[in-house]
C-alpha cells in the first residue's frame, strides 16, 4: 500500500489538498514533554538502537562507511553520493545541536552499524512565523535490510526524540513524492570538467558536438572578474549575516539565521563548504555574497575514474554585483579548484541564472518537507529560500 506510514503521521494528505478550510500553520499541537513516550520504539529483535557520536573518530567513521556504501544514487544507480567524515562533523554540529539526535541501528550480535539517521535544530520561518524545526537528513538502511520496514520506526524514534526537545516540526527532503511536497525542485548542472562527465556518463556528447567544440563551450576564464571578490573570513560574520537575512526575508520559507548560524554553516571550510564576498574597493562595504558546498559521489563502476568532484550552490546574495557576474565567478573559482561539476536547485532567484550559464537540466526532482506544518498552497521554486545537505 503506497504511502501507507505516511497516511499515519501529521503531514498535509493528498487527500486534503483541495480543502481550503484547513488553516496554515501545525496540524498537531504540542504535548506535555511528560506526556511524549519516554523510551525509544522497539526494533526488530535482532537490532538495538545506539547514539552516534560523531566527535569519536571510529563512530564517524562507521557512518562515513555505512553512508558511503548505501546512500542515496542516482536514477541510474552510477554514481552513490559520498559526503566526507569532516562535511558530516559539519553538517550534524550545527549551534544547539542534540548528539542524541544522531541515531544509529546495531547488529546486536555483530555490533555492526546497519543503518542511521539525524536531526539537527535549525529556526526556519514561515511567511513570518519562525519555527523551530528539525533537519532530518542521512536517513540510510543498509542494501541488505531494505523493505524490512526499518525507515518508518527510524522515523519514528527521531520524531520522539525531537518531541523530548520539545520540538514538533521538522523539514527534509526527498527524491521521491510522499504525502506532501511544499515544492519541488528541479536540479541542474554547470560542467566544469566535460570530457571527465562524458567519460563517466554523467553527460553526454550533443548532438552535432564533437567533444573539442564541446570542451570550448564549457571553457571558462583563468580568473574572476569582479573586483573587490575574496574568500569569506571570521571578521565578515556581521555583515554577511545582515546581507543574508535581508536577502532571505522576502522567500515564503527560509532559515532565520543569526550570527552563530552564519558563523557555522558559511564560514568557509576546506573541502566542505566554500564561500566568497564582494567587498567594495572604495566603501569597503560587502555588497555580495555566494557560498557552494562539496558533496563528491562516489562512481560506479568506471574504469577509469572513482570520484566526481561536485559543488552545490548553498546561498547567494547580490546587491551590486550581477547575479550572472557573481556566480559566473563563482563557477571560475570551483574550476580553479578542480570541481568536476557545479549542481543547483531552482530555488531562490536560481532561474535567472542556470540556462545563461550553460546549466543543464538534471534528470530528477528534489521535493521539500515540512512535517506537522500545513503550508496551504505549494510553494514556487523561486518562493523557497532553505538549501538543505
Ligand atoms: C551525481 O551523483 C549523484 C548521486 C546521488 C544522487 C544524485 C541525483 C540527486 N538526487 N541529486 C540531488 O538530490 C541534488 C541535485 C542538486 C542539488 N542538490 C541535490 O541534493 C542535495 C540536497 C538533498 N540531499 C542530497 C544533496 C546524483
Amino acid at each position: 500500500k503506497r504511502h501507507a506510514f505516511w497516511e499515519t503521521q501529521p503531514v498535509g494528505q493528498f487527500k486534503d489538498l483541495g480543502d481550503t478550510n484547513l488553516p496554515e500553520g501545525p496540524i498537531e499541537l504540542p504535548i506535555p514533554i511528560s506526556e511524549v513516550k519516554q523510551e525509544p520504539y522497539n526494533l526488530p529483535n535482532l537490532y538495538e538502537w545506539t547514539t552516534c557520536d560523531i566527535d569519536s573518530e571510529e563512530t564517524c567513521a562507521e557512518v562515513y562507511n555505512l553512508l558511503t556504501n548505501n546512500y542515496v544514487e542516482d536514477d541510474e544507480n552510477m554514481f552513490r553520493f559520498n559526503y566526507s567524515k569532516e562535511f558530516l562533523r559539519w553538517a550534524l554540529r550545527p549551534p544547539g545541536y542534540f548528539r542524541n539526535w544522531h541515531i544509529g541501528v546495531r547488529v546486536k550480535a555483530s555490533k555492526k552499524l546497519v543503518a542511521f539517521i539525524s536531526g539537527v535544530p535549525a529556526r526556519i520561518r514561515v511567511r513570518d512565523e519562525v519555527v523551530k524545526m528539525a533537519e532530518v537528513n542521512f536517513l540510510c538502511v543498509h542494501k541488505r535490510l531494505r523493505s524490512k520496514r526499518l525507515a518508518p520506526v527510524m522515523i519514528k524514534e527521531v520524531t520522539r526524540r525531537v518531541h523530548l526537545e520539545n520540538m514538533w516540526q521538522a523539514a527534509y527532503t526527498a527524491g521521491v513524492v510522499l504525502p506532501t511536497p511544499v515544492t519541488t525542485c528541479q536540479y541542474w548542472h554547470r560542467s566544469l570538467n566535460p570530457k571527465k562527465l562524458i567519460d563517466v556518463q554523467f553527460s553526454r556528447l550533443g548532438a552535432r558536438m564533437t567533444m573539442s567544440r564541446t570542451i570550448k563551450l564549457y571553457k571558462l576564464p583563468g580568473s574572476t572578474a569582479t573586483p573587490g571578490m575574496r574568500k569569506m573570513e571570521l571578521r565578515d560574520v556581521p555583515a554577511v549575516t545582515r546581507l543574508l537575512r535581508n536577502y532571505l526575508s522576502q522567500f515564503v520559507v527560509a532559515p532565520d539565521f543569526d550570527e552563530d548560524d552564519v558563523e557555522h554553516w558559511l564560514l568557509p571550510t576546506e573541502n566542505v563548504v566554500d564561500s566568497f564576498l564582494v567587498e567594495s574597493p572604495e566603501t569597503h562595504e560587502i555588497t555580495d555574497f555566494c557560498s557552494f558546498y562539496t558533496l563528491p559521489s562516489t562512481i560506479l563502476g568506471n574504469p577509469n575514474y572513482s570520484t566526481l568532484k561536485a559543488a552545490y550552490s548553498f546561498y547567494n546574495v547580490s546587491t551590486r554585483t550581477p547575479l550572472l557576474q557573481l556566480i559566473n565567478d563563482m563557477l571560475i573559482l570551483a574550476k580553479q579548484k578542480d570541481y568536476d561539476v557545479f549542481n543547483a536547485l531552482d530555488v531562490m532567484h536560481n532561474e535567472t541564472f542556470l540556462k545563461e550559464l550553460k546549466f543543464g537540466p538534471g534528470d530528477g526532482q528534489l521535493h521539500y518537507y515540512v512535517y506537522n506544518y500545513r503550508i496551504r498552497h505549494a510553494l514556487k521554486p523561486s518562493e523557497l529560500g532553505l538549501v538543505l545537505l
